[in-house]
């Protein structure tokens, strides 16, 4: 399907934020589902819209191979028909720096949407709901006995690693706008990937996540990245100054090792690794190894997309060994997951051959009244159970910082 550009006659001011607002408004009250983002270091977000929600029901990860369509993954994070596999074929461009320009992939879809752009937004939009209910929710009693039950798998071998998480749901201030949200997230996250999704039977995600899956960038390079610890970033905490425990050390090599594995299995040993460094996520500090190939240099023509088979869920959201942790978390976890930890991004938008899958983290799903939070922490044979449910309270600020400061549509 051919995509071409198209200058269309916007009726007033060139204001990007009510431009988008006005295809949010069309796609959503259309029934077509839509992803927003904003990339790590960008200035400006784009906005995907696809003709239908039929379009993006997705089986396998997507190819991250310059000839394979162009679309936006959304990705749970265990295969199930509650929580679909999407990837938004990317019908409908619209990006912020080009302000004046809709790119379009049929007459259809333009002669759809061309009414909608002289249409005035309704400040509360008609987001997609999931049609899950609920998750359960865990007290601090029920997270810390999990994370007990993750202590004795690993004390008994049964598993290496695991990552423990839970869901908080908190009421959605008066007036909230998840626009308004995400350009937020936008502002105060500057290396974040920020994102809004909306399709129907997904819902509404809302996110500012630190990690990279795999990314494929357009001088040919594969990345990735082993991302795991986590201590608050303070005025005497800081990148420079962080001082690491064995516990962190461990878990944090834990999934470099992973990494480094599944390399090995494509039998890939030319790729560079630095690190582990402290990086900073919000106001959080992780340890971080990045991992990178040159493509050019390697005869793996199809190693992003092998590797991303490979990667998810990795061990930094699963754990290790990876079938026993899932088949833990299966028993013990206690709620649906849903999107949160599985991954998002585009492939092929930016150019064709690019592509940037992160895992979503830091998210949180929008419901009428109400917003379900998603935060984990990785557990070793040394984890306390208090400390671990404060890093799962730490986590879930970054994103719950939309829902203090927030209350009226901007
Ligand atoms: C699971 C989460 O984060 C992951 C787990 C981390 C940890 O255990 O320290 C750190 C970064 C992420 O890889 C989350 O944010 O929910």
């Amino acid at each position: 399907m051919q995509t071409y550009p198209v200058t269309l006659p916007w009726p007033d001011v060139a204001d990007t934020t009510r431009r988008i607002r006005q295809l949010c408004a069309w796609a959503l009250s259309s029934g077509r589902p839509l992803a927003l983002w904003r990339a790590p270091g960008a200035e400006t977000p784009t906005l995907l819209i696809s003709r239908s929600v039929e379009a993006a029901y997705a089986g396998l990860p997507p190819a991250l191979d310059p000839g394979a369509p162009a679309g936006f993954a959304f990705f749970p994070f265990r295969d199930s028909d509650h929580n679909p596999a999407l990837f938004l074929p990317a019908d409908l461009l619209y990006s912020a720096q080009e302000p004046e320009v809709l790119r379009l992939s049929s007459d259809q879809l333009r002669e759809a949407v061309e009414p909608a752009l002289a249409a005035s937004p309704s400040p509360t939009l008609p987001w997609h709901q999931s049609r899950q209910p609920a998750p359960a929710t865990a007290t601090k009693a029920a997270y810390e006995a999990l994370v007990l039950k993750g202590v004795d798998a690993i004390r008994s071998a049964a598993v290496q690693k695991v990552v423990s998480s839970r869901a908080l749901c908190r009421p959605l201030p008066a007036g909230f706008d998840p626009l308004a949200a995400f350009d937020m997230l936008c502002r105060k996250y500057p290396t974040a990937f920020v994102s809004l999704v909306s399709a129907p039977g997904a819902g509404t995600w809302l996110g500012a996540t630190p990690e990279v899956l795999a990314e494929v960038t357009a001088d040919g390079r594969f990345r990735t990245m082993a991302l795991a610890g986590t201590q608050p970033l303070t005025p005497d905490v800081t990148p420079l100054t962080a001082i690491w425990r064995q516990k962190e050390i461990e878990e944090q090599a834990l999934v470099a090792r992973y990494i480094v594995s599944c390399f090995k299995q494509l039998r890939l040993r030319e790729y560079e690794e630095t690190g582990p460094r402290t990086a900073v996520a919000g106001d959080l500090l992780h340890l971080r190894t990045d991992f990178e190939v040159n493509l050019q240099q390697v005869p793996f023509p199809s190693l992003g997309t092998d590797m991303l088979r490979l990667l998810h869920p990795t061990s930094a959201v699963g754990g290790m060994p990876k079938a026993e942790a899932l088949a833990f978390l299966q028993e013990h976890e206690g709620y649906d997951r849903a999107y949160y930890s599985g991954f998002l991004g585009p492939v092929n938008v930016e150019a064709p051959g690019v592509a940037r899958l992160f895992v979503n983290l830091r998210c949180l799903q929008l419901r009428p009244d109400e917003a379900i939070l998603y935060a984990g922490t990785g557990l070793t044979a040394d984890s306390d159970p208090a400390r671990e449910w404060r890093e799962t309270e730490l986590k879930l600020q970054t994103v719950g910082t939309v829902l203090n400061q927030l209350t009226v549509n901007s």
